[in-house]
């Protein structure tokens, strides 16, 4: 049997950084939500027992370092599944870009598995799962909006953010998640409100949203990588809402509401990123 399932990026409407921890994660407070910006993943039963990734990205790895491949392995160990899967990855999610691409396709692959192997898991018990392959991966089995908390595996739903686009763009760089919170100074934090980020949902509240996008891992990447500047400049220049850099980065994003706007922003961006991209939220 074949299954196809869809793994949306999320982006970070807000991100704080309270404190590290005794494991060497962080503990943090973060607001979530999906985009319409999908890998696709074809997950194929196989009869011998292997798990195997094929992906024409030369970006993802084939091997047990992918995220898919971990989720199935996990999967199969701890249910003791004889089968074996081939996990075809189409990418459209840019790699090592701050969009949890490798955490949303573990996430799929979790729940994909869950049908194809009739586990029978609920959807906590996969967020569960999730949260052993990384700190994003419970997020992205929820999907929709979410308050984010611990190393981000505490998931408490929130309201869809109120219909607008987000534009994404992406340099030509990649940024390892690591070095940016290694780099991160705890003492020199200017801490998001994320208490008026969730009221902002709440309310249904457009410009509430816009005013209180934070992101403390910012000013790190920024520092390492000053193209994300130029980025975000660009974007307020074209006539972004707001504009906020995704997760650790590189991604920057900008939020817009009409359509006239959403062209001109597009097309200016264009001339200076080689990933752009113009996509709505998914919401719920
Ligand atoms: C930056 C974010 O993407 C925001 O959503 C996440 O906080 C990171 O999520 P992720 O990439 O799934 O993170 P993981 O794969 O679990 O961890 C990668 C590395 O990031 C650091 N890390 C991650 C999460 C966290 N709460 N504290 C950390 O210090 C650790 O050094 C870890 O070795
Ligand atoms: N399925 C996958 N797709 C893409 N990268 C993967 C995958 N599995 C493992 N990786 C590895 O993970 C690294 C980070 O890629 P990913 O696209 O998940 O980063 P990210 O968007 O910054 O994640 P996050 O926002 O969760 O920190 C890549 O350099 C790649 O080697």
């Amino acid at each position: 049997m074949k299954l196809l399932v869809k793994a949306p990026a999320k982006i970070n409407l807000s991100l704080d950084v309270l404190g590290k921890r005794d494991d060497g994660y962080h503990e943090v407070e973060m607001v979530m939500t999906t985009i319409d910006l999908a890998d696709r993943l074809e997950l194929t039963e196989t009869k011998e027992s292997r798990i195997s990734i094929l992906s024409r990205n030369r970006f993802v790895p084939a091997d047990d370092r992918n995220l898919a491949y971990q989720a199935a392995k996990l999967l199969k160990e701890r249910f003791q599944v004889n089968q074996g899967v081939e996990i075809s990855i189409n990418k459209s999610i840019p790699v090592a870009a701050g969009l949890a691409g490798g955490s949303s396709d573990a996430a799929a692959t979790l729940r994909g598995l869950n049908d194809l192997w009739k586990l029978g898991l609920s959807v906590h018990e996969l967020a569960e799962l999730g949260s052993e392959i990384g700190s994003d991966v419970s997020f992205c089995v929820y999907g929709g909006t979410a308050l984010a908390k611990g190393r981000g595996e505490k998931i408490k739903k929130l309201p869809a953010p109120p219909p607008c686009w987000v534009v994404l763009a992406k340099p030509s760089i990649g940024v390892s998640t690591s070095d940016v919170y290694r780099n991160l100074k705890l003492s020199k934090i200017s801490h998001p409100n994320t208490q008026g980020m969730i009221q902002a949902l709440e309310d249904h509240d457009y410009e509430g949203v816009c005013r209180n996008m934070a992101n403390v891992l910012e000013s790190v990447t920024l520092s390492m990588h000053p193209e994300v500047l130029q980025i975000k400049k660009q974007m307020e220049r074209f006539g972004a809402d707001a504009v906020l850099m995704s997760g650790s980065g590189p991604t920057v994003f900008g939020l817009v509401r009409h359509d006239s706007r959403l062209q001109r922003m597009y097309n200016g961006l264009r001339g200076f990123c080689d990933q752009v991209f113009a996509v709505r939220m998914l919401g719920m």
